[in-house]
């Protein structure tokens, strides 16, 4: 049995979450179903690098009418030094070169509970949760997110209160999102802990690879790779450890469960994920967005609007024009919202720029992300001035009003998981064009809600891109897409049941009983 040992004291996970079980049942509890606990690195409310950002802060809060869900995130600075207050509610033990911390319990709008790891030689620093101010990985960042792991373990068992305050909640479940979590699972199995637990795959191409030898600083057992379980191509994998130790594995689009199965989406971990699938434990779960998405009440934007309130949006469109100094046109203004990564397919974006501007259209960016990408689109702007504005950075307000003043939205992904970028435009009623893959082909029916095209090449994308235009020019075919666009209903409220039913799935039915008498 693998101990995992404190810098101060030896815990045996199993022992202790036996021992609370018993002391942590309180007939006033009236929280509904499991008690789950979302482990993320990143979360809306406080820092959001990309889609993960978005879903963590959204999905817990759907959830809650199901499940008593609450999330655990690194104590990044955007985290402690926000508005909420943060009261320590326990002192977590540290294992091997990962350092003890504290607890601290936050209550956000909604009632929503998180739990953040106060750990200020981990996280406090200036930068990315992933990387260094000159974008560059953390060069410890399998000792931050393992330190996030291992608390995710530790909650499921309970651990030494604070001296004046009390943590009175452990997790029934573990929902672990992507590598940087991917370790909590092992972390309990090699402790023989049976907590289920689920993994989601937000993005595959992302695996927490380290060097082998980082493992014993890890407290990961030299048997897990001798097993195979944690190794990838003599390399410590986090998102294996995921994929191997949890109980089910989900990923957020029906498309992309099944391609990651393939070799070409697969990542190197195909064969597995392709076990998985047989055995009924990979599902695809198309994601959701919040209600916050909505051009009606966004107050973000420079004038709200209804749907068919077409000069409403080309308010916005003038607005969209004017911040970013194009020049007053009648053409189709085009956004990008991206992180600006290989993944975005940017470099067909760049490469039919020049035609679109050619054909009457102007072309808006906001993103961030790779240096050489960053400045092949700042070269962009600086050709074509007045058709082609750029604003490198990470702006919400700025998203937002790209979304709602644009026509279309770029988005060639080469792979895209499930994609909120292109729900979020067609809310606003921007219609995305956008490669045949992943969570693109759920979201967008082609020539009805946005246009697809499938061969991953300039002259792929333009032949879309010029039905775009010829759809422009036809207005009421324009507007009838436009409307259809508007009127999908992705919201999480209305599809978070999938989720719900996998944990009450997964929890063991005498467990929800006792569970419904438990202390929050
Ligand atoms: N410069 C900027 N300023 C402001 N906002 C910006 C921005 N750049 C991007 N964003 C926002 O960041 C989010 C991006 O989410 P996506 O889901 O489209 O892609 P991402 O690859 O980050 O997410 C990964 O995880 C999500 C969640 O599961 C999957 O949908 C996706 O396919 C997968 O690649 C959107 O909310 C977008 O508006």
């Amino acid at each position: 049995m693998v101990v995992l040992a404190s810098r101060n004291t030896a815990e045996n996970l199993s022992e202790i979450q036996a021992g609370n079980d018993a002391e942590r049942r309180d007939p006033g509890d009236r929280s509904p179903g499991s008690r789950v606990l979302f482990v993320t690195s990143e979360i809306a409310d406080f820092v959001k690098v990309g889609g993960l950002g978005d879903v963590s802060a959204a999905l817990p809060r759907a959830l809650q009418v199901h499940h008593d869900v609450r999330v655990l995130v690194p104590g990044y600075p955007q985290v402690t030094q926000s508005e909420w207050p943060i009261e320590v509610v326990a002192e977590l033990p540290g294992l091997m070169d990962i350092p003890p911390c504290q607890l601290g319990r936050i209550e956000l709008t909604e009632g929503l509970i998180v739990y953040t790891l106060l750990c200020p030689e981990l996280y406090d620093r200036a930068g990315s949760p992933y990387l260094d101010p000159e974008g560059r990985d953390w060069s410890d960042n399998d000792i931050r997110f393992a330190r996030l792991s291992l608390a995710a373990a530790q909650l499921c068992v309970g651990y030494p209160r604070h001296e004046t305050t009390a943590l009175e909640w452990q997790a029934d479940l573990l929902h672990l999102h992507d590598w940087q979590a991917g370790l909590a699972a092992g972390y309990l199995r090699w402790n023989h802990v049976d907590t289920p637990c689920v993994y989601t795959i937000h993005n595959l191409a992302y695996q927490g690879l380290f060097p082998r030898h980082h493992a014993a600083r890890l407290g990961v057992p030299e048997s897990a790779f001798d097993e195979g379980k944690v190794e990838f191509f003599d390399q410590l994998s986090f998102m294996k450890a995921g994929l191997v130790y949890s109980d089910h594995i989900t990923t957020v689009s029906t498309t992309y469960a099944r391609e990651i199965t393939t070799p070409a989406f697969g990542c190197g971990l195909d064969g597995l994920l392709a076990t998985l699938a047989e055995e009924g434990r990979l599902t695809g779960i198309v994601n959701g967005i919040d209600d916050s998405w909505n051009p009606r009440t966004d107050t973000y934007l420079a004038r709200s609007f209804a749907t068919s309130d077409w000069a409403g949006k080309r308010a916005n469109t003038e607005y969209v024009r004017r911040s970013f100094r194009l020049a007053v046109s009648h053409g189709p203004l085009f956004a990008v919202v991206s992180r600006l990564v290989h993944q975005k397919g940017l470099d067909l974006t760049i490469a039919v720029a020049e035609s679109i501007v050619r054909a009457g259209g102007q072309i808006v960016v906001i993103g961030c992300g790779e240096p050489p990408i960053e400045n092949a689109l700042r070269n962009l702007a600086a050709r074509f001035p007045g058709a082609i504005g750029v604003s490198i950075g990470f702006s919400e307000r700025e998203a937002r009003c790209l979304f709602a003043g644009s026509d279309f939205l770029l988005m060639p992904s080469r792979f895209e998981p499930c994609g909120l970028s292109q729900m979020y435009a067609q809310r606003f009623g921007s219609l995305p064009i956008a490669h045949r893959t992943g969570g693109l082909a759920d979201t967008i029916e082609d020539g009805v809600t946005g246009f697809l095209f499938d061969e991953m090449s300039p002259d792929g994308f333009q032949e879309a891109i010029r039905r775009a235009f010829r759809v422009f020019g036809a207005t009421d075919l324009f507007y009838a897409m436009r409307r259809a666009a508007m009127a999908i209903h992705y919201q999480w409220r209305l599809s978070v049941r999938p989720y719900a039913d996998l944990y009450s799935n997964l929890v063991a039915p005498n467990e929800s009983v006792a569970r419904l008498g438990r202390r929050a």
